[in-house]
């Protein structure tokens, strides 16, 4: 397989990693808060699409096409399971990934294998690098992943091609999509603000930016203000525009949705929306489903009930300590990263540990699949229990263009309502060195990491602590010794501290962290 022209294999390189060497040499180093970020130049993706004879593939694709603030990956991977539950060949592009690129590319709802990926890689890689110069530059990093996913999707010939918006709408990469079959809105609420407008209803038009002339388009329900610029957006193109209602879990045959937490509902009822829609429009559907309220097909049920998405509301038993003493060390991920989804996320955890709790008291192997019971149906006495016996841990990361100040109440107040407060609170830097880590390696500490943004995160913490009352936690620790400057030190740091065992191999990490999971949560009995 060829490396491109980047000529820096070394014998010690695998293919993949030198792959990833090559994208990240497209990671731009202007911040994106940079305000020529938007929209910068995006008339240059029409020039990639014809230097990678893209345009007449992508215009026969059966697109499903979903932007929004939250629930964009989660409404993709539940549209994604029923339709592949129905017989059709599938391509998933999702963002971000939380371990290996791959992630964001699935086929037939299984990530890409490495095989395949390198060949689409190099192939869209070096077209581009023969083909660019300095007036058409190499693409950026986001760009060129969804470049990638439509090379992919179109050599894969699939049936029906899901494509989360990276970010926005309008001047999103995956908006070289002309005529979608149908699109998807989800939940609108604050987040990347300094691109997408500081209004709700800024941020909606910035989404409304996908709707294309008599596309149809389905939403949940949004504040007014959102959702009078999604209505006036799609009449100024014909796009019929509808509230898709939650999905009523009663629908699913005593089952629960395959991704846990109550927005999930929001979710699973647009992506049953856009599937029915996409059905009926490429003439697949000889029932409409639409119009039935009161049962849905097998298909849907086992789709909605089996999608699966890492790091989104997952639960992770430590794998290291799981074979000794099951249940010892838990972790709770999620990538939460606006007020809104601070606050769902909250709750799930909340909720999810005293579930879990339960469980442990009374199913005595447990620990991989979990099942929630509603917390009303929790004990009280082993609410107590639980609550001297167990430690909850916040490992928190944030970027800097987010506003701490707006995210860390909201988690804070959410888990205190609920009874839950954290013991210590770890605030890490966005660094991990996941796929470099050996076996029984330590990162080297020879990076130096400034650690200031993580202090000032502390001390937030710290004044909203003292800020409330009747709480119990005071000793908030920050870890901020220099040679724990990354995500997997800490997590070392952690289990050795608690005299569980060794440092050993990381079993969660990612090497982007910031984008990918910015919180971690566990607790030790
Ligand atoms: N409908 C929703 N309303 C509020 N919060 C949500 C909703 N759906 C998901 N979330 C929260 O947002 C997190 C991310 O979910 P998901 O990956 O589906 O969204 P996304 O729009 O793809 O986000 P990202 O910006 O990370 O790509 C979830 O783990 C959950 O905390
Ligand atoms: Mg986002
Ligand atoms: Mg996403």
């Amino acid at each position: 397989m060829s490396g491109g022209d980047n000529g820096s294999s070394k014998l010690d390189v695998s293919p993949y990693d030198e792959a990833m060497e090559a994208l990240s040499s497209l990671i731009t180093k202007r911040s994106r808060a940079d305000k020529s970020n938007k929209g910068d130049r995006f008339d240059l993706l029409f020039d990639y699409l014809k230097i990678l004879e893209l345009d007449e593939s992508i215009s026969q694709m059966k697109i499903i096409h979903v932007a929004g603030t939250k629930g964009k990956g989660s409404t993709c991977t539940f549209t994604e399971a029923i339709l592949r539950n129905c017989g059709f060949h599938t391509g998933l592009f999702t963002s971000p990934h939380l371990i290996d690129v791959r992630e964001r590319f699935r086929l037939d709802g299984a990530n890409i294998c490495e095989e395949k990926f390198l060949a689409y890689f190099w192939w869209c890689y070096d077209r581009l690098k023969e083909n660019t110069g300095d007036e058409i530059p190499m693409p950026t990093y986001f760009r060129f992943l969804a470049l990638l996913a439509f090379k992919i999707f179109a050599a894969e010939q699939v049936d029906v091609a899901i494509l989360e918006v990276g970010l926005g709408g309008k001047f999103d990469a995956t908006n070289v999509v002309q005529t979608p079959v149908v699109c998807g809105i989800t939940s609108l609420g604050y987040d990347h603000m300094e691109i997408l407008g500081n209004t709700l209803g800024e941020i909606a038009g910035e989404k409304a930016g996908i709707f294309k002339l008599g596309v149809p388009a389905f939403t949940v329900p949004q504040p007014d203000e959102a959702m009078r610029v999604l209505e006036a957006k799609a009449s100024q193109l014909h796009v019929h525009l509808q509230v898709a209602a939650p999905l009523d879990a009663n629908l699913l045959n005593g089952l629960h949705l395959g991704l846990d937490g109550e927005h999930q509902y929001l979710n699973a009822g647009l992506a049953v929306a856009l599937c029915s829609t996409w059905l009926q429009r490429t003439g697949h559907l000889e029932v409409n489903y639409l119009q039935q309220t009161t049962s849905l097909p097998q298909q849907f049920i086992e789709g909605l009930t089996t999608a699966a998405l890492q790091g989104r509301a997952q639960v992770v038993p430590d794998r290291y300590i799981e074979s000794e003493s099951p249940g010892n060390l838990v972790f709770y991920l999620d990538g939460a990263h606006s007020p809104e989804s601070m606050e769902v996320c909250a709750k799930w955890f909340s909720l999810a540990i005293k579930d879990d709790y339960q469980q442990l008291n009374t199913v005595s192997n447990l620990v991989h699949e979990h099942k929630r019971v509603s917390v009303e149906s929790v004990q009280m006495d082993q609410h107590e229990t639980f609550k001297k016996n167990s430690t909850q841990i916040l490992l928190f990361n944030c970027m800097s263009v987010r506003d701490p100040q707006l995210l860390l109440p909201r988690l804070m107040n959410a888990c205190a309502s609920h009874g839950v407060h954290f013991k210590k609170a770890l605030f890490v830097p966005n660094t991990s060195v996941y796929y470099k880590v050996g076996s029984n390696a330590l990162p080297s500490s020879d990076t130096q990491v400034d650690l200031s943004w993580q202090l000032t995160l502390q001390r937030l913490w710290e004044n909203l602590i003292h800020g409330q009352k009747g709480s119990n936690t005071k000793n908030t620790d920050l870890i901020c010794e220099e040679d724990i400057n990354c995500t997997e030190k800490v997590l070392g740091f952690v289990r050795t501290a608690r005299c569980f065992l060794h440092f050993r191999q990381l079993s969660i990490g990612s090497e982007r962290m910031s984008e990918n999971i910015n919180l971690f949560a566990f607790r030790s009995l």
